[in-house]
Protein backbone atom coordinates (compact mmCIF):
# COMPACT_ATOMS: atom_id res chain seq x y z
CA UNK A 1 0.00 0.00 0.00
CA UNK A 2 1.64 3.53 -1.28
CA UNK A 3 0.75 6.63 0.52
CA UNK A 4 -0.54 10.12 -1.46
CA UNK A 5 2.92 10.83 -2.56
CA UNK A 6 0.99 14.97 -2.14
CA UNK A 7 0.59 13.98 1.72
CA UNK A 8 4.84 13.57 2.42
CA UNK A 9 7.63 15.50 2.10
CA UNK A 10 10.65 14.47 1.61
CA UNK A 11 11.17 13.22 4.56
CA UNK A 12 8.27 11.16 4.72
CA UNK A 13 6.44 13.28 7.52
CA UNK A 14 3.62 14.92 7.36
CA UNK A 15 2.35 17.60 9.93
CA UNK A 16 -0.54 18.36 8.63
CA UNK A 17 -2.08 17.81 5.35
CA UNK A 18 -5.02 19.93 4.92
CA UNK A 19 -4.24 23.28 5.04
CA UNK A 20 -5.90 25.39 8.00
CA UNK A 21 -6.39 29.04 6.76
CA UNK A 22 -4.60 31.65 9.14
CA UNK A 23 -6.92 33.71 11.08
CA UNK A 24 -10.21 34.78 11.38
CA UNK A 25 -9.95 36.62 7.47
CA UNK A 26 -10.69 33.37 6.14
CA UNK A 27 -13.80 32.73 8.03
CA UNK A 28 -17.65 32.69 7.57
CA UNK A 29 -19.81 33.30 10.28
CA UNK A 30 -21.70 29.99 10.66
CA UNK A 31 -25.60 28.90 12.05
CA UNK A 32 -25.72 26.02 13.21
CA UNK A 33 -28.99 24.27 14.60
CA UNK A 34 -28.08 22.98 18.08
CA UNK A 35 -31.49 21.86 18.98
CA UNK A 36 -35.32 22.12 17.19
CA UNK A 37 -38.68 20.61 17.55
CA UNK A 38 -38.37 18.51 14.55
CA UNK A 39 -35.21 16.26 15.25
CA UNK A 40 -34.03 16.03 11.52
CA UNK A 41 -33.15 19.52 11.56
CA UNK A 42 -30.49 19.10 14.24
CA UNK A 43 -27.05 20.45 12.54
CA UNK A 44 -28.68 21.95 9.66
CA UNK A 45 -26.16 24.81 8.92
CA UNK A 46 -26.66 28.24 7.35
CA UNK A 47 -22.96 29.85 6.15
CA UNK A 48 -22.74 33.51 5.18
CA UNK A 49 -20.40 33.84 2.29
CA UNK A 50 -20.54 37.23 2.52
CA UNK A 51 -18.21 38.88 4.70
CA UNK A 52 -19.89 42.05 5.53
CA UNK A 53 -23.62 41.50 5.31
CA UNK A 54 -25.71 41.46 8.08
CA UNK A 55 -27.65 38.15 8.97
CA UNK A 56 -31.27 38.23 9.66
CA UNK A 57 -32.84 35.45 11.61
CA UNK A 58 -36.18 35.15 11.70
CA UNK A 59 -39.30 32.21 11.46
CA UNK A 60 -38.73 32.49 7.56
CA UNK A 61 -34.97 33.18 6.92
CA UNK A 62 -32.69 32.27 6.60
CA UNK A 63 -32.24 28.84 5.21
CA UNK A 64 -30.72 26.27 6.84
CA UNK A 65 -29.29 22.76 5.13
CA UNK A 66 -27.36 20.24 5.73
CA UNK A 67 -25.33 18.33 2.19
CA UNK A 68 -27.45 16.71 -0.12
CA UNK A 69 -30.45 17.90 1.59
CA UNK A 70 -33.51 20.62 0.87
CA UNK A 71 -32.91 24.14 2.77
CA UNK A 72 -35.43 25.25 5.14
CA UNK A 73 -35.71 28.23 7.63
CA UNK A 74 -37.17 27.56 11.02
CA UNK A 75 -40.54 27.79 10.59
CA UNK A 76 -41.24 27.37 14.70
CA UNK A 77 -44.56 29.78 15.28
CA UNK A 78 -42.53 30.17 18.67
CA UNK A 79 -39.94 32.38 16.10
CA UNK A 80 -40.81 35.76 15.54
CA UNK A 81 -41.41 37.16 12.01
CA UNK A 82 -39.21 40.07 12.74
CA UNK A 83 -35.52 39.59 13.24
CA UNK A 84 -32.83 39.08 15.18
CA UNK A 85 -30.39 40.79 13.72
CA UNK A 86 -26.47 39.46 13.37
CA UNK A 87 -23.68 41.88 12.97
CA UNK A 88 -20.24 41.08 12.12
CA UNK A 89 -18.01 44.15 13.07
CA UNK A 90 -13.98 44.85 11.62
CA UNK A 91 -13.06 43.63 14.47
CA UNK A 92 -14.87 40.17 13.97
CA UNK A 93 -16.91 40.61 17.39
CA UNK A 94 -20.56 39.86 16.84
CA UNK A 95 -23.49 42.36 18.02
CA UNK A 96 -26.80 40.99 18.07
CA UNK A 97 -29.47 43.51 17.81
CA UNK A 98 -33.03 41.93 19.27
CA UNK A 99 -36.29 42.09 17.32
CA UNK A 100 -39.10 44.25 18.08
CA UNK A 101 -41.68 41.57 18.83
CA UNK A 102 -41.78 40.02 22.27
CA UNK A 103 -39.74 36.74 21.30
CA UNK A 104 -37.43 36.00 24.09
CA UNK A 105 -33.79 35.47 23.48
CA UNK A 106 -31.66 34.23 25.26
CA UNK A 107 -27.20 34.19 24.72
CA UNK A 108 -25.22 31.60 26.21
CA UNK A 109 -28.21 30.38 28.69
CA UNK A 110 -28.98 34.16 29.65
CA UNK A 111 -32.13 36.04 28.43
CA UNK A 112 -31.23 39.16 26.57
CA UNK A 113 -33.13 42.74 27.26
CA UNK A 114 -31.08 45.49 25.56
CA UNK A 115 -31.85 46.10 21.96
CA UNK A 116 -27.69 45.69 21.36
CA UNK A 117 -25.28 43.21 23.14
CA UNK A 118 -21.90 43.38 21.55
CA UNK A 119 -19.94 40.25 21.57
CA UNK A 120 -15.90 40.32 21.86
CA UNK A 121 -14.08 38.26 18.87
CA UNK A 122 -13.16 36.02 21.70
CA UNK A 123 -16.91 35.31 22.48
CA UNK A 124 -17.57 34.79 18.90
CA UNK A 125 -14.14 31.97 18.44
CA UNK A 126 -15.84 30.01 21.65
CA UNK A 127 -18.88 29.12 19.93
CA UNK A 128 -22.35 31.46 21.05
CA UNK A 129 -25.31 29.94 22.05
CA UNK A 130 -28.61 31.57 20.84
CA UNK A 131 -31.91 30.35 22.07
CA UNK A 132 -34.94 31.82 20.39
CA UNK A 133 -38.82 31.38 21.42
CA UNK A 134 -37.84 28.78 23.90
CA UNK A 135 -37.75 26.43 20.93
CA UNK A 136 -34.78 26.66 18.86
CA UNK A 137 -31.37 26.70 19.40
CA UNK A 138 -28.76 28.23 17.11
CA UNK A 139 -24.65 28.40 17.37
CA UNK A 140 -23.04 31.16 15.94
CA UNK A 141 -19.16 30.19 15.03
CA UNK A 142 -16.60 30.33 12.32
CA UNK A 143 -16.25 27.85 9.41
CA UNK A 144 -13.44 27.90 6.97
CA UNK A 145 -14.86 25.22 4.90
CA UNK A 146 -18.48 24.38 3.44
CA UNK A 147 -20.10 21.41 4.93
CA UNK A 148 -19.95 18.03 3.08
CA UNK A 149 -20.57 14.33 3.42
CA UNK A 150 -18.45 11.72 4.28
CA UNK A 151 -18.07 8.29 4.57
CA UNK A 152 -16.27 8.25 7.93
CA UNK A 153 -20.14 8.48 9.61
CA UNK A 154 -19.10 7.28 12.47
CA UNK A 155 -17.02 10.47 13.42
CA UNK A 156 -20.08 13.04 13.70
CA UNK A 157 -19.87 16.23 14.13
CA UNK A 158 -20.54 19.49 11.46
CA UNK A 159 -17.67 21.81 12.42
CA UNK A 160 -14.87 22.55 10.37
CA UNK A 161 -13.04 20.51 13.23
CA UNK A 162 -15.06 17.85 12.74
CA UNK A 163 -14.56 18.17 8.73
CA UNK A 164 -11.26 18.25 8.87
CA UNK A 165 -10.58 15.13 11.09
CA UNK A 166 -12.85 13.05 9.10
CA UNK A 167 -10.78 14.14 5.92
CA UNK A 168 -6.87 13.39 7.67
CA UNK A 169 -9.09 10.26 8.37
CA UNK A 170 -10.03 9.28 4.87
CA UNK A 171 -6.46 10.23 3.77
CA UNK A 172 -4.46 8.58 6.67
CA UNK A 173 -6.12 5.16 5.74
CA UNK A 174 -5.50 5.64 2.35
CA UNK A 175 -1.52 4.88 3.62
CA UNK A 176 0.25 2.10 5.37
CA UNK A 177 2.56 4.45 7.61
CA UNK A 178 1.99 4.73 11.30
CA UNK A 179 -0.26 7.24 12.96
CA UNK A 180 -0.30 9.47 16.11
CA UNK A 181 -3.48 10.36 17.18
CA UNK A 182 -3.54 13.10 19.85
CA UNK A 183 -6.17 14.85 21.94
CA UNK A 184 -7.47 15.77 25.31
CA UNK A 185 -9.46 12.65 27.17
CA UNK A 186 -12.63 11.46 25.81
CA UNK A 187 -12.15 13.73 22.40
CA UNK A 188 -12.66 10.64 19.99
CA UNK A 189 -9.03 9.43 19.41
CA UNK A 190 -10.08 5.66 19.86
CA UNK A 191 -13.18 6.10 17.66
CA UNK A 192 -10.70 7.39 15.26
CA UNK A 193 -8.37 4.43 15.43
CA UNK A 194 -10.97 2.61 14.48
CA UNK A 195 -12.32 4.99 11.30
CA UNK A 196 -8.98 4.27 10.55
CA UNK A 197 -8.74 0.93 10.20
CA UNK A 198 -12.19 0.22 9.15
CA UNK A 199 -11.63 2.85 5.92
CA UNK A 200 -8.18 1.12 5.03
CA UNK A 201 -7.21 -1.89 3.11
CA UNK A 202 -6.69 -3.49 6.98
CA UNK A 203 -10.46 -3.54 7.39
CA UNK A 204 -10.93 -7.46 6.92
CA UNK A 205 -8.48 -8.04 9.75
CA UNK A 206 -8.75 -7.38 13.30
CA UNK A 207 -7.97 -4.08 15.08
CA UNK A 208 -6.08 -5.04 18.21
CA UNK A 209 -6.36 -2.50 21.32
CA UNK A 210 -3.90 -2.34 23.89
CA UNK A 211 -3.95 0.33 26.81
CA UNK A 212 -0.57 1.00 27.65
CA UNK A 213 -1.57 2.84 30.84
CA UNK A 214 -3.22 -0.34 32.33
CA UNK A 215 -0.33 -3.00 31.08
CA UNK A 216 1.72 -3.30 33.78
CA UNK A 217 5.87 -2.78 32.56
CA UNK A 218 6.48 -6.60 33.25
CA UNK A 219 3.31 -8.15 31.15
CA UNK A 220 3.28 -5.19 28.34
CA UNK A 221 6.25 -6.83 26.26
CA UNK A 222 4.25 -10.39 25.83
CA UNK A 223 0.93 -8.56 25.73
CA UNK A 224 2.18 -6.79 22.74
CA UNK A 225 4.71 -8.99 21.09
CA UNK A 226 3.46 -12.30 22.94
CA UNK A 227 4.32 -15.36 19.97
CA UNK A 228 0.53 -16.27 19.11
CA UNK A 229 -0.93 -14.10 21.65
CA UNK A 230 0.75 -10.24 21.76
CA UNK A 231 -1.14 -8.03 19.81
CA UNK A 232 0.92 -7.83 17.03
CA UNK A 233 0.17 -12.11 16.42
CA UNK A 234 -3.09 -11.53 16.92
CA UNK A 235 -3.36 -8.50 14.43
CA UNK A 236 -1.91 -10.47 11.74
CA UNK A 237 -2.18 -7.92 8.88
CA UNK A 238 -4.72 -5.81 10.65
CA UNK A 239 -3.87 -3.07 12.58
CA UNK A 240 -2.41 -2.94 16.19
CA UNK A 241 -3.96 0.76 18.65
CA UNK A 242 -1.84 1.59 21.03
CA UNK A 243 -3.85 3.40 23.40
CA UNK A 244 -1.73 6.54 26.31
CA UNK A 245 0.86 5.66 23.92
CA UNK A 246 3.10 7.91 26.73
CA UNK A 247 2.42 5.45 29.43
CA UNK A 248 4.40 2.21 27.16
CA UNK A 249 7.34 1.39 29.64
CA UNK A 250 10.97 2.46 28.08
CA UNK A 251 12.05 -0.68 26.73
CA UNK A 252 8.59 -1.36 25.00
CA UNK A 253 8.84 1.47 23.17
CA UNK A 254 12.69 0.80 22.30
CA UNK A 255 10.87 -2.38 20.63
CA UNK A 256 8.34 -0.29 19.31
CA UNK A 257 10.81 1.33 17.66
CA UNK A 258 12.70 -1.26 16.33
CA UNK A 259 9.56 -3.10 15.04
CA UNK A 260 8.30 0.27 12.77
CA UNK A 261 12.35 0.41 11.54
CA UNK A 262 12.63 -3.01 10.88
CA UNK A 263 8.82 -4.83 10.78
CA UNK A 264 9.75 -7.72 12.97
CA UNK A 265 10.26 -8.65 16.27
CA UNK A 266 11.42 -11.05 18.66
CA UNK A 267 8.80 -12.71 20.89
CA UNK A 268 9.58 -13.20 24.62
CA UNK A 269 11.85 -16.19 25.30
CA UNK A 270 11.39 -17.16 21.32
CA UNK A 271 14.69 -17.81 19.26
CA UNK A 272 13.74 -16.81 15.70
CA UNK A 273 11.96 -13.01 14.31
CA UNK A 274 8.75 -12.98 13.66
CA UNK A 275 7.26 -10.00 10.52
CA UNK A 276 5.21 -7.52 12.35
CA UNK A 277 2.64 -7.01 9.45
CA UNK A 278 0.27 -4.77 11.25
CA UNK A 279 -0.13 -0.91 11.09
CA UNK A 280 0.42 0.68 14.01
CA UNK A 281 -1.97 3.11 15.77
CA UNK A 282 -0.73 4.95 18.56
CA UNK A 283 -2.80 7.38 21.07
CA UNK A 284 -1.78 9.97 23.49
CA UNK A 285 -3.61 13.04 25.76
CA UNK A 286 -0.01 13.84 26.53
CA UNK A 287 2.74 15.71 24.76
CA UNK A 288 5.14 13.21 23.84
CA UNK A 289 8.01 15.95 23.25
CA UNK A 290 9.25 15.43 26.80
CA UNK A 291 12.07 13.62 27.47
CA UNK A 292 10.37 10.49 29.20
CA UNK A 293 8.94 9.37 26.02
CA UNK A 294 11.61 7.74 22.92
CA UNK A 295 11.84 10.82 20.86
CA UNK A 296 13.45 7.97 18.25
CA UNK A 297 10.30 6.30 18.34
CA UNK A 298 7.87 9.70 18.47
CA UNK A 299 9.72 11.10 15.16
CA UNK A 300 8.58 7.35 13.45
CA UNK A 301 4.83 8.09 14.86
CA UNK A 302 4.57 11.66 13.58
CA UNK A 303 4.27 10.43 10.15
CA UNK A 304 0.70 10.93 10.27
CA UNK A 305 -0.63 13.19 13.10
CA UNK A 306 -4.65 13.25 13.57
CA UNK A 307 -5.39 15.88 16.20
CA UNK A 308 -8.68 15.30 17.60
CA UNK A 309 -10.07 18.91 18.92
CA UNK A 310 -11.54 19.44 22.40
CA UNK A 311 -15.67 19.37 22.30
CA UNK A 312 -15.36 23.37 23.82
CA UNK A 313 -13.66 24.00 20.81
CA UNK A 314 -15.99 22.86 18.56
CA UNK A 315 -19.42 24.22 20.26
CA UNK A 316 -21.87 23.59 17.34
CA UNK A 317 -21.11 19.89 17.09
CA UNK A 318 -22.76 19.44 20.73
CA UNK A 319 -26.08 19.36 19.29
CA UNK A 320 -25.78 16.42 16.64
CA UNK A 321 -23.95 14.74 19.73
CA UNK A 322 -26.03 14.72 22.02
CA UNK A 323 -28.75 13.96 19.33
CA UNK A 324 -26.92 10.94 18.71
CA UNK A 325 -26.49 9.45 22.06
CA UNK A 326 -29.83 9.75 22.67
CA UNK A 327 -30.79 7.66 19.59
CA UNK A 328 -28.21 5.14 20.87
CA UNK A 329 -30.35 5.29 24.35
CA UNK A 330 -33.78 4.69 22.67
CA UNK A 331 -32.25 2.17 19.93
CA UNK A 332 -31.22 0.51 23.59
CA UNK A 333 -33.96 0.49 25.55
CA UNK A 334 -37.17 1.07 22.78
CA UNK A 335 -37.41 5.00 23.24
CA UNK A 336 -36.22 7.75 24.98
CA UNK A 337 -37.88 10.84 27.05
CA UNK A 338 -37.90 14.02 26.07
CA UNK A 339 -35.19 16.57 27.82
CA UNK A 340 -36.40 20.15 28.88
CA UNK A 341 -34.73 22.36 26.09
CA UNK A 342 -33.22 24.33 29.30
CA UNK A 343 -31.13 21.38 29.89
CA UNK A 344 -30.29 20.98 26.34
CA UNK A 345 -29.44 24.41 26.61
CA UNK A 346 -26.58 24.13 29.71
CA UNK A 347 -25.65 21.51 27.54
CA UNK A 348 -24.26 23.56 24.38
CA UNK A 349 -22.70 26.17 27.11
CA UNK A 350 -20.78 24.11 28.96
CA UNK A 351 -16.99 23.50 28.18
CA UNK A 352 -16.85 19.61 28.90
CA UNK A 353 -13.42 19.15 30.31
CA UNK A 354 -14.29 15.18 29.83
CA UNK A 355 -15.22 15.84 25.92
CA UNK A 356 -17.40 14.05 24.10
CA UNK A 357 -17.63 10.78 26.30
CA UNK A 358 -18.46 13.20 29.24
CA UNK A 359 -21.22 14.67 27.05
CA UNK A 360 -22.09 11.10 26.61
CA UNK A 361 -22.59 9.90 30.29
CA UNK A 362 -24.40 13.08 31.27
CA UNK A 363 -27.11 12.65 28.30
CA UNK A 364 -27.15 9.21 29.21
CA UNK A 365 -28.06 10.13 32.99
CA UNK A 366 -30.44 12.85 31.93
CA UNK A 367 -32.75 10.52 30.42
CA UNK A 368 -32.45 8.27 33.00
CA UNK A 369 -33.47 10.39 35.37
CA UNK A 370 -36.60 11.55 32.93
CA UNK A 371 -37.73 8.25 32.36
CA UNK A 372 -38.18 7.79 36.15
CA UNK A 373 -40.16 10.97 35.40
CA UNK A 374 -37.86 13.22 37.32
CA UNK A 375 -36.36 16.82 35.25
CA UNK A 376 -32.95 16.38 34.72
CA UNK A 377 -30.84 18.97 37.08
CA UNK A 378 -27.11 19.64 35.10
CA UNK A 379 -25.50 21.14 38.45
CA UNK A 380 -26.09 17.58 39.89
CA UNK A 381 -25.36 15.68 36.63
CA UNK A 382 -21.72 17.48 35.94
CA UNK A 383 -19.09 16.98 38.57
CA UNK A 384 -17.66 20.02 39.49
CA UNK A 385 -20.07 22.15 37.90
CA UNK A 386 -20.88 25.69 39.70
CA UNK A 387 -18.13 24.84 42.17
CA UNK A 388 -20.05 21.59 44.11
CA UNK A 389 -18.79 17.78 43.39
CA UNK A 390 -22.10 15.98 42.38
CA UNK A 391 -22.43 13.24 44.53
CA UNK A 392 -25.85 11.08 43.81
CA UNK A 393 -27.26 8.65 46.51
CA UNK A 394 -26.58 5.05 45.11
CA UNK A 395 -30.06 4.08 45.71
CA UNK A 396 -31.65 6.90 43.72
CA UNK A 397 -30.33 5.10 40.64
CA UNK A 398 -32.23 2.72 38.44
CA UNK A 399 -30.66 -0.67 37.03
CA UNK A 400 -30.33 0.74 33.41
CA UNK A 401 -28.71 4.55 34.94
CA UNK A 402 -25.50 1.67 35.78
CA UNK A 403 -25.40 -0.18 32.24
CA UNK A 404 -25.64 3.15 30.62
CA UNK A 405 -22.56 4.44 32.54
CA UNK A 406 -20.50 1.35 32.09
CA UNK A 407 -21.25 1.40 28.40
CA UNK A 408 -20.53 4.82 28.05
CA UNK A 409 -17.14 4.49 29.99
CA UNK A 410 -16.22 1.20 28.04
CA UNK A 411 -16.43 -0.65 31.43
CA UNK A 412 -14.26 0.76 33.61
CA UNK A 413 -15.25 1.24 37.10
CA UNK A 414 -13.52 4.32 38.05
CA UNK A 415 -14.67 5.97 35.13
CA UNK A 416 -18.30 4.72 35.39
CA UNK A 417 -18.23 5.74 38.90
CA UNK A 418 -17.57 9.36 38.09
CA UNK A 419 -19.83 9.89 35.57
CA UNK A 420 -22.45 8.62 38.34
CA UNK A 421 -21.31 11.16 40.70
CA UNK A 422 -20.80 7.91 43.22
CA UNK A 423 -17.66 6.48 45.26
CA UNK A 424 -16.19 3.36 43.45
CA UNK A 425 -17.09 1.46 46.76
CA UNK A 426 -20.61 2.06 45.76
CA UNK A 427 -19.77 1.49 42.15
CA UNK A 428 -19.24 -2.10 43.25
CA UNK A 429 -22.04 -2.46 45.23
CA UNK A 430 -24.37 -1.49 42.50
CA UNK A 431 -22.78 -3.78 40.03
CA UNK A 432 -23.11 -6.84 42.51
CA UNK A 433 -26.58 -6.33 43.06
CA UNK A 434 -27.54 -5.68 39.10
CA UNK A 435 -29.12 -8.52 37.54
CA UNK A 436 -27.29 -8.08 34.21
CA UNK A 437 -23.80 -7.61 35.85
CA UNK A 438 -21.37 -10.49 36.04
CA UNK A 439 -18.06 -10.88 37.30
CA UNK A 440 -15.10 -12.66 35.80
CA UNK A 441 -15.08 -15.34 37.69
CA UNK A 442 -18.76 -15.77 36.84
CA UNK A 443 -17.54 -16.34 33.28
CA UNK A 444 -16.88 -19.67 31.53
CA UNK A 445 -13.45 -19.69 29.95
CA UNK A 446 -15.00 -20.74 26.60
CA UNK A 447 -17.76 -18.24 26.67
CA UNK A 448 -14.56 -15.95 27.28
CA UNK A 449 -12.14 -17.45 24.23
CA UNK A 450 -15.48 -17.03 22.09
CA UNK A 451 -16.13 -13.15 22.42
CA UNK A 452 -11.76 -12.66 22.57
CA UNK A 453 -12.12 -14.40 18.58
CA UNK A 454 -15.60 -12.88 17.80
CA UNK A 455 -13.75 -9.21 18.84
CA UNK A 456 -10.51 -9.95 17.25
CA UNK A 457 -9.30 -10.07 20.68
CA UNK A 458 -10.43 -6.09 22.03
CA UNK A 459 -10.79 -6.88 25.82
CA UNK A 460 -12.47 -3.55 25.77
CA UNK A 461 -15.29 -4.74 23.31
CA UNK A 462 -15.01 -7.94 24.88
CA UNK A 463 -15.87 -7.09 28.23
CA UNK A 464 -18.86 -4.88 26.69
CA UNK A 465 -20.33 -7.95 24.97
CA UNK A 466 -19.50 -10.35 27.97
CA UNK A 467 -21.21 -7.46 30.49
CA UNK A 468 -18.06 -7.64 33.05
CA UNK A 469 -15.98 -4.82 34.17
CA UNK A 470 -12.86 -4.73 31.40
CA UNK A 471 -10.29 -4.06 34.20
CA UNK A 472 -11.26 -7.41 36.03
CA UNK A 473 -11.54 -9.09 32.12
CA UNK A 474 -7.78 -7.67 31.49
CA UNK A 475 -6.59 -8.54 35.02
CA UNK A 476 -7.83 -12.10 34.06
CA UNK A 477 -6.19 -12.13 30.49
CA UNK A 478 -2.85 -10.92 31.81
CA UNK A 479 -3.08 -13.91 34.40
CA UNK A 480 -4.01 -16.55 32.18
CA UNK A 481 -1.26 -15.19 30.04
CA UNK A 482 1.22 -15.92 33.02
CA UNK A 483 -0.53 -19.39 34.00
CA UNK A 484 -2.29 -18.53 36.48
CA UNK A 485 -5.81 -19.15 35.64
CA UNK A 486 -6.56 -21.90 33.32
N1 LIG B 1 -17.14 12.56 16.78
C1 LIG B 1 -17.76 11.62 17.51
N2 LIG B 1 -18.93 11.10 17.07
C2 LIG B 1 -19.59 10.17 17.81
N3 LIG B 1 -19.15 9.70 19.00
C3 LIG B 1 -17.98 10.18 19.45
C4 LIG B 1 -17.22 11.16 18.74
N4 LIG B 1 -16.10 11.42 19.44
C5 LIG B 1 -16.14 10.64 20.53
N5 LIG B 1 -17.27 9.90 20.54
C6 LIG B 1 -17.68 8.95 21.59
O1 LIG B 1 -17.18 9.47 22.81
C7 LIG B 1 -16.68 8.42 23.63
C8 LIG B 1 -15.21 8.65 23.92
O2 LIG B 1 -14.46 8.53 22.71
P1 LIG B 1 -13.05 7.76 22.64
O3 LIG B 1 -13.04 6.59 23.57
O4 LIG B 1 -12.75 7.51 21.21
O5 LIG B 1 -12.12 8.91 23.24
P2 LIG B 1 -10.56 8.87 23.55
O6 LIG B 1 -10.01 10.17 23.08
O7 LIG B 1 -9.97 7.62 22.97
O8 LIG B 1 -10.56 8.81 25.14
P3 LIG B 1 -9.36 8.39 26.14
O9 LIG B 1 -8.23 9.32 25.88
O10 LIG B 1 -9.96 8.60 27.49
O11 LIG B 1 -9.05 6.95 25.84
C9 LIG B 1 -16.94 7.13 22.88
O12 LIG B 1 -18.21 6.63 23.29
C10 LIG B 1 -17.02 7.58 21.43
O13 LIG B 1 -17.80 6.70 20.65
Amino acid sequence: MQAPFSLLDAENTLASPVPVPAGRATQMLALTILWHPDARRIGEQYIATARSADIDVNRFAPLFGAPGGRCAPLDQRRVARDSLRLRRHRDDGVSLLLPQSRMRVELNGAMLAAPETRCTPEQVDAGLVIGLGGVVLLCVHWMDRLPQDSAIASVRGVSAAAIRVRELIRQVAATDLPVLLLGEAGSGKELAARAIHQASARCREPMVTVNMATVGASLAEAELFGAGTGAFAQAGEGSVFLDKIGKAPQPVQAMLRRVLQTREYRPPGARTKEAARARLIGASDDDLHDASFNQALLRRLEALVVQLPPLRARRCDIGVLALHFMQAWSARTGGAPELPLAFISQLCVYDWPGNVRQLGSVVQRALSVAQAGEAPDFGTLVPGVAGRPARTRPGKLGAQAVLDALEANGWLIRNAALALGVSRPSMYKLMEAHPAIRQIGQIAPAEIDAALAAHGGDAGRCAAALKTPSEALRRYLRGRMAGKVS
